[in-house]
């Protein structure tokens, strides 16, 4: 298994405000899968998505990602495994504002040795025509395509998305979705999905249903539906 988590716990607060979000979290994916984390607002899906990224660190339990034990780490050897192997795309985009879509997207490119080739990622994402365009002259699919390029252009193994459609609208979604696909089928890259959208999970080969802290199912998809297919996006 590519991405191992066995009984995470984590919680927030203290006294009267405390609060356990994660109640003993266990999830495993195969590299190279798509997997979307769906639940109820407040059950814990982002925090989970955090501590896989390292963003956040966890009470007890454990997190393995291709076989290396993130639990523990100090900060500077967080950093180095959120450098090394993960990408995060999120709903707002985080661009740098007074950088072009290609600046911005080099910024993230140094951070490798074996970068992607740019001009071919921006390609694949649509931007070529964009690329000397500041984030203000963009769209917001064009905004989040340039997310997009700027978690990848490192070719990470892991790419972790927090609502990355959120705030788009239904087309602009499946074009982002179709580039996911794409993105999976091209480089092999192991995808975590987190989403209210509940027609994202037809696309993806598993499945996680988090309810108040626990998953409540787990199940890979055995009818995957082409992005370009979903109804009711
Ligand atoms: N840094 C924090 N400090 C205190 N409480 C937090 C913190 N982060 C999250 N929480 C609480 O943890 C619970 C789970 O939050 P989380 O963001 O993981 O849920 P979610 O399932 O992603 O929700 P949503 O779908 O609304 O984004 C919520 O009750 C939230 O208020």
């Amino acid at each position: 298994m590519y991405l191992e988590v066995s009984d995470v716990k984590k919680s927030y607060g203290e006294g009267g405000s405390y609060i356990q979000v994660l109640k003993g979290v266990s999830l495993q994916v195969k590299q190279g899968d798509m997997c979307v984390i769906q639940g109820t607002s407040g059950s814990g899906k982002s925090t989970l998505l955090n501590c896989i990224g390292g963003l956040d660190t966890i009470e007890s339990g454990s997190i393995k990602v291709d076989g290396i034990e993130i639990a523990g780490m100090k900060a500077d050897e967080l950093s180095d495994y959120r450098r090394d192997y993960l990408g995060f795309i999120f709903q707002f985009y985080n661009l740098v504002p007074n950088l072009t879509v290609r600046e911005n997207i080099q910024v993230c490119e140094y951070l490798t040795d074996q970068p992607l080739n740019m001009d071919e990622l921006l390609e694949i994402l649509g931007l070529t025509e964009h690329q000397n365009k500041f984030p203000a002259q963009l769209s917001g699919g064009q905004q989040q395509r340039c997310a997009i390029a700027r978690a990848l252009i490192k070719n990470p193994k892991l790419l972790l998305c927090d609502e990355p459609t959120g705030a788009l609208d239904s087309k602009t979604s499946r074009d982002i979705l179709i580039l996911l696909e794409k993105i999976n089928a091209t480089y092999g890259t192991t995808m975590l999905i987190v989403t209210h959208n509940n027609s994202i999970k037809n696309m993806v080969d598993q499945v996680v249903i988090v309810k108040d802290g626990q998953i409540r199912k787990d199940y890979y998809n055995e009818t995957k539906v082409p992005a370009a297919e979903l109804e009711d996006l």
